[in-house]
């Protein structure tokens, strides 16, 4: 059975013979990467496009499976207080509870109050899998605190995989350690490839005792990424590579990033958007350096076609994150309130738990190939026409939720052969105490400008109005039907109004950015 979130026609042919030949050759899976959509199979790939030791260690882990982010949670403890290197868009003293942005945290622990949080957090929360350390500073920069974490969960919590985040300066030395505490999975922050584009955005680094600055701290830390990126990859660890995209700085280089981590074994490659707010006291928010927006991050995704696999749903998580991704449960698990929770580890119990999800998550699957494949009793020629639509859903893969309850919409590129999950995209709640705000529609429409429709299990005449008047096509009629059903119906109508005549079709100018359009400091 396939696992993967992706479907395609191919995933279609696999499952359904049936289908045959009339089916456009639009196969899922990495090998045959070619569009937009598939440059994302990396994160959304399943059993059968890896070997099974690997897919043993990606099947319930929500970064490294995106549909595994669907059923299975993790944590971040925030241990490691220190960092060796300065970036030009962190400053970890800036710290909002209510804020859910890398870096942040509200209360950071030792090992022991760790162990007892993540205990805590796994009694509560059976499907949690995944232990990272994320900071507030760098894991590696704190070795002693990082591995008596990793050691002592090893010991009390022998199913949870562990992961650590780490900016790859100090990587080289302690490979070992990550082997030895069976560390599964390391995240290296790659930003460039190039000294001459990392001094933009390193002011400095400490290395060998010494504060080294400009051209010569970029080139040691990016020698000392790639040596510990080998080094990870040669002993069988597998590596997610962030990158942290900041216009006019290093855009299009994530291109040459992308091509040098795939080269060295990276699993998958995660370009993230730079956040980038005065009020964070960044050097880059105060000196209005702007953050990249949804089309340009997509671009370069996109560009990035056939290199390393990308991970297209990060949430971009607070250092002390707690939860499914896109949700954060920490205020739940404050040390006070640990204090007094019955911390009952049972091993048999989460292991039980856990094979539940997992049969749930092939089930919905399976259904979803099943109802898939029943849609395509009539096929669509190529014509090469692909589309973004926006969804509003809140589970199971279907289209389940109100315009106005939704908090983030999915992003899904529709093509003749395909629908496929390309990232998400936030927006501040419309409906409010029962109430719709009707300030917020111009942001909420502004972030979906790229999308011809927005599929939701219901939606007001004001929002309705204000959509179309946009151009975005708002469509509640597949209500409770899974996601890439919906889009490939919608779409199969849409081309069929493009046919008569009944719509003409208008592209997004701003879908397929131009790279090179970059300012790098103008307002997003
Ligand atoms: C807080 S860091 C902790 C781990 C480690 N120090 C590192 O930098 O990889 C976790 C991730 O958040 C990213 N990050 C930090 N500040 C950011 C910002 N302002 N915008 C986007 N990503 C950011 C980092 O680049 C890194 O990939
Ligand atoms: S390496 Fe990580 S913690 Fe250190 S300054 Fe950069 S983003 Fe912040
Ligand atoms: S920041 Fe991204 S990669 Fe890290 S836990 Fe959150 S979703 Fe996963």
């Amino acid at each position: 059975m396939s696992h993967t979130a992706f479907i395609s026609i191919g995933d279609l042919r696999r499952s359904r013979p049936a289908l045959g030949d009339a089916a456009p050759a639009s196969a899922g899976g990495c090998s045959s990467s070619g569009g937009a959509g598939k440059s994302g199979c990396g994160s959304s790939a399943g059993p059968e496009d890896m070997p099974a030791e690997i897919w043993e260690k990606v099947k319930n882990h929500p970064c490294y499976s995106e549909e595994a982010h669907h059923h299975f949670a993790r944590m971040h403890v925030a241990v490691a207080p220190a960092c060796n290197i300065q970036c030009h868009y962190c400053n970890r003293k800036y710290d909002c509870s209510n804020e859910s942005r890398p870096g942040v945290v509200s209360q950071k622990l030792t090992p022991e109050q760790a162990v007892k949080k993540v205990l805590a957090v796994a009694s509560a929360i059976p499907q949690m899998t995944v232990l990272g350390i994320a900071g507030p500073g760098d894991s590696l920069a704190n070795p002693q605190k990082t591995f008596e974490t990793m050691r002592l969960l090893q010991q009390h919590a022998p199913d949870i995989k562990l992961c650590l985040s780490t900016n790859g300066l100090a990587l080289p030395d302690w490979v070992d350690e990550i082997v030895q505490y069976n560390v599964d999975h390391v995240t290296i922050t790659i930003n460039m490839v190039d000294p001459a584009v990392g001094e933009k955005i390193y002011p400095w680094i400490f290395h060998d005792h010494r504060r080294v600055t400009g051209l010569e701290a970029a080139r040691i830390l990016h020698e000392r990424q790639m040596l510990g990126l080998e080094m990870l990859t040669a002993r069988g660890v597998l590596v997610k590579v962030n990158s942290v995209l900041i216009p006019g700085v290093n855009d299009e280089h994530l291109i040459e990033v992308n091509k040098a981590v795939k080269a060295r074994g990276a699993f998958l490659h995660n370009i993230m958007p730079l956040i980038s707010e005065a009020e964070h006291g960044t050097f880059y928010g105060l000196n209005g350096q702007r953050g990249p927006t949804a089309q340009e991050l997509k671009a370069v995704q996109d560009a990035c076609a056939g290199g390393a696999n990308l991970m297209r749903h990060c949430r971009q998580c607070r250092a002390d994150a707690v939860g499914m991704l896109g949700e954060d449960r920490s205020d739940e698990f404050t040390l006070e309130k640990i204090e007094d929770l019955a911390v009952v580890y049972d091993l048999d119990k989460r292991r039980a738990y856990q094979q539940q999800v997992e049969l749930q998550r092939q089930a919905q699957h399976q259904a979803k190939v099943d109802a898939l494949a029943a849609a395509f009793d009539t096929r669509l020629a190529d014509d090469g026409l692909k589309v973004l639509v926006a969804v509003a859903s809140e589970s199971q893969g279907r289209v389940n939720q109100h315009f106005g309850h939704a908090t983030e919409f999915q992003i899904y590129e529709v093509g003749a052969g395909a629908a496929s999950f390309v990232g998400h995209r936030r927006v501040d709640l419309y409906c409010q105490g029962g109430y719709g705000e009707d300030e917020q529609l111009p942001s909420i429409v502004q972030a979906l400008a790229d999308c011809h429709a927005v599929l939701v299990a219901k939606i007001g005449a004001c929002p309705r109005d204000e959509l179309q008047r946009a151009g975005i096509e708002p469509v509640d009629r597949y209500a409770h039907e899974f996601i890439e059903k919906a889009a490939l119906a919608w779409f199969a109508d849409y081309r069929e109004r493009i046919a008569s005549g009944a719509v003409v079709h208008q592209p997004r100018g701003d879908a397929r950015l131009r790279l090179g359009a970059f300012t790098g400091t103008a307002a997003a």
